[in-house]
């Protein structure tokens, strides 16, 4: 986690006062996540979670929530606010946006099978099916355009290694633009790690109960979606990947919307473009963080997707 916005009891009586939950009986910060603010809140009639958005204005929470609301209304289970006695979802904590969600029900998986993967690849093509018909206007803030600012910006801070690194990467993805542009497109979610997904034990075996933190979602490539999930949940912290996750992730997600061509030949794209991203956003939060400070605030280490990009790089030219 993190709390970066530290709230008192008092703060937390005040904010429940408005919705009819009756009173709080307890809360407490949550470790899980880097982004946002996030605290276990529990009152006389729900148990739910708050979330502090540390980086987005009430604009873009906005439009998370339409992206919420949106999956909800097609039956998938992703957190989606509690509104107060006045309607209102959209609540203003220590100055910046925050909602409170139901607490969802289900475990996280500390380390994937292909079963799991099997489930998120079916559940991620069913969510990029249920958002089809939303109007997109969120285009990536951690696209392309990003990626060329990010190495402008990052240079200095990086071994002469890791620039040519970066420099290398971001002229071969400008170099394939229109293979990336040929690729079906939508809303994704842009973050699903296994952190970010809870699974529900049942007798025919393992079943995605809920997808959480909406707070990357934005347009982009659904193969460059599943790629996110590709390097997260199918290989080891140094990319290496773990013997049949990855055949399992695309059966699942083919079970329910089969690759086209353009898909089937573009993998290797995606994979090196997640990697990079992640790369860069864990050095910007690290940037951050160093900042900002945090009560509890996790680090996640950017080598990893260093390394991850080295390795997706290599089999892309063997
Ligand atoms: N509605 C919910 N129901 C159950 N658990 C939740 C819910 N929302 C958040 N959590 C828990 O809080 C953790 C952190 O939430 P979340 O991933 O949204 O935070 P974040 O800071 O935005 O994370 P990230 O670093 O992945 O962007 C989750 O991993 C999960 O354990
Ligand atoms: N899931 C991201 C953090 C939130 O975007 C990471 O592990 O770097």
């Amino acid at each position: 986690m993190s709390v970066y916005t530290t709230l008192s009891q008092a703060d937390m009586e005040a904010l429940l006062a408005q919705f009819d939950l009756g009173e709080l009986l307890s809360f407490k910060g949550i470790e899980a996540g880097i982004e946002n603010t996030n605290y276990f809140v529990t009152s006389q009639q729900q148990a739910c979670v708050l979330t502090v958005f540390e980086h987005h204005q009430s604009d873009e929470v906005r439009e998370f929530v339409r992206f919420a609301l949106h999956l909800g209304s097609k039956g998938l289970l992703v957190p989606a606010p509690i509104a107060d006695r006045q309607g209102q979802w959209l609540h203003t904590v220590h100055g910046k946006p925050a909602i409170l969600c139901p607490l969802l029900q289900g475990h996280h998986i500390s380390a994937p099978g292909d079963d799991h993967c099997y489930a998120i690849g079916a559940a991620l093509a069913n969510l990029h099916l249920a958002a089809a018909d939303l109007a997109q206007e969120r285009t990536d803030p951690r696209g392309f355009d990003w990626w060329q600012s990010m190495h402008a910006s990052l240079g200095q801070s990086l071994s002469s290694d890791e620039q040519n690194l970066l420099a290398d990467e971001v002229a071969h993805q400008r170099q394939q633009r229109a293979q990336w542009h040929e690729l079906p497109q939508g809303w994704i979610h842009s973050d699903l790690f296994h952190d970010n997904a809870l699974f529900v034990d049942n007798e025919q075996g393992a079943e995605v109960g809920a997808i959480l933190d909406l707070y990357n979602a934005c347009q982009g490539p659904w193969l460059y979606d599943l790629a996110i999930v590709a390097n997260d949940w199918c290989c080891a912290a140094n990319g290496q990947w773990h013997d049949g996750l990855v055949e399992a992730l695309k059966a699942g997600y083919q079970s329910v919307r089969p690759f086209t061509d353009a898909e089937q030949a573009g993998w290797s794209l995606v994979l090196r473009a997640a990697a990079l991203r992640f790369w860069l956003s864990r050095l910007l939060t690290q940037q951050l963080q160093q900042q900002q400070g945090g009560e509890m605030a996790l680090q996640k280490d950017p080598a990893e997707y260093r390394d991850k990009l080295l390795l997706r790089r290599q089999s892309n030219n063997a």
